[in-house]
């Protein structure tokens, strides 16, 4: 092992954690705590060479968290003091207009972290809970903070000012964001290396579909447009969040429904999406639901493969000239049926989907990383599995060399 990174992704009741080597993207452990606070948490190592250890117990904190974590490498490894470490890499959802690359956590920049919270209040404060936790795990390392937002800073203000008064956007610092910044580089990056061009030539439409899910416009690998917005609720149809809706709607269900602020976001980011629409967030539920024959769940996906429509209609405009459309992560890597409608008769784009390639029956088989766009295609498609644990490491060493 040699320049391994322990990357850490906390959310608010959960805990992810991946050891790998920044240099060959070799993993040697993974792992998960989560429902953090509750009475039972459900805690899992898995050593890549060893048994997967599985404990359901009361985890009280993040830093408790990490100390379950300390405690399955010193039973079931690997060793972590010769694994190499050279630093703890952190994601971290809102950086504002502050961060354009990755930061050397300080107490600096954890003030800042801090001061961005009221703009991702549901992730900022996840993730320097995460921090601190690390921080006292690994006192000795340095501790790199990797944001969802930094990718997107090269987007024009065309497309990140809203148009509303401009003074109240300033004093709130209301603008498009963007976020999954991590992904949309790495695929983006990977996309023109399986071209086998220059990233500076390449235009890609990156569609990161998981349980959230955003696209980006990515032109010689600069982000000059993406999907989410101030908040990881807008764009595209989601899990459970409802991806863009008229503004409206919430004045609506306020003085209407008589719903509170706090009701409406609950509504909006936990129960609304393929959730809201069909009982269930999973995109596997939803399509054997409609397998089986109900109503709501083929309308659901129709709503879903709509939106993502719109979104690749408007970024072929955006980019002029498109070379690659990429799909990646839960839904774009496994859901052949999803990339399937959103491409549907497009051939008078340059865009024509090869059936059977698609599906995984083509010449690379189910290869997790393949084209899957027919030969006579303009606009190549490809399946580019995503690896945001890669991207944070490789981020991470670069900024402890720096
Ligand atoms: N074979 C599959 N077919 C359709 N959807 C899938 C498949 N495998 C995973 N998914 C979906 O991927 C989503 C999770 O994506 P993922 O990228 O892991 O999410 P997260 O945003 O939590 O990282 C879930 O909705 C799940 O149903
Ligand atoms: C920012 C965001 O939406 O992240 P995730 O997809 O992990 O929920
Ligand atoms: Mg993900």
């Amino acid at each position: 092992m040699s320049a391994s990174v322990f990357v850490v992704n906390a959310g608010s009741s959960s805990l992810k954690y991946q050891l790998l080597d920044a240099t060959s993207g070799q993993c040697y452990a993974t792992g998960l705590v989560d429902r953090i606070g509750e009475s039972r948490s459900t805690a899992k190592h898995q050593p890549t060479d060893g048994e997967k250890i599985v404990e359901d117990l009361h985890i009280r904190d993040h830093e408790k968290a990490l100390q379950w974590v300390m405690d399955q490498f010193a039973k079931a490894g690997p060793d972590l003091d010769r694994a190499g470490l050279i630093g703890v890499g952190h994601r971290v959802v809102q950086g504002g207009a502050r961060f354009d690359g990755p930061a050397v956590v300080t107490d600096d920049v954890i003030s800042q972290i801090d001061e961005l919270a009221p703009l991702a209040p549901l992730h900022n404060p996840a993730n320097l809970l995460g921090i601190r936790a690390a921080q006292a795990a690994f006192p000795d390392l340095p501790h790199v903070a990797v944001f969802d937002t930094a990718f997107h800073l090269t987007i024009p203000p065309a497309a990140h000012l809203y148009a509303i008064d401009r003074q109240v956007a300033a004093a709130n610092r209301i603008r498009k964001y963007g976020f999954h910044g991590t992904s949309h580089s790495f695929v983006s990056k990977r996309m023109a290396t399986l071209l086998d061009r220059p990233l500076a030539e390449v235009n890609t439409i990156v569609l990161h579909l998981g349980n959230g899910a955003s696209a980006c416009a990515v032109r010689g690998g600069d982000s000059i447009e993406t999907s989410m917005g101030m908040t990881p609720l807008a764009g595209l149809v989601m899990g459970t969040r409802s991806g863009d809706i008229d503004a409206g709607v919430i004045f609506h269900l306020h003085h209407q429904a008589g719903m509170s602020a706090a009701e409406i976001d609950q509504l909006l980011n936990k129960r609304s999406g393929m959730y809201g629409l069909t009982g269930t967030g999973d995109m596997r539920d939803v399509q054997a639901a409609a397998d089986a024959g109900l109503a709501h769940a083929t309308a659901a996906l129709e709503v879903y493969a709509h939106r993502l429509r719109g979104v690749i209609g408007s970024y072929l405009v955006h980019l002029g000239r498109t070379d690659a459309i990429a799909f990646t992560a839960g839904v774009g890597e496994n859901s052949p049926q999803v990339r399937a409608d959103a491409l549907r008769d497009l051939e008078g784009l340059g865009i024509v989907l090869d059936p059977a390639r698609n599906e995984g029956g083509g010449p690379d088989g189910d290869a997790p990383e393949r084209r899957i766009s027919a030969d006579e295609s303009a606009i190549q498609v490809w399946v580019v599995p995503t690896n945001e644990e890669l991207e944070i490491a490789r981020q991470t060493r670069q900024a402890t060399q720096a």
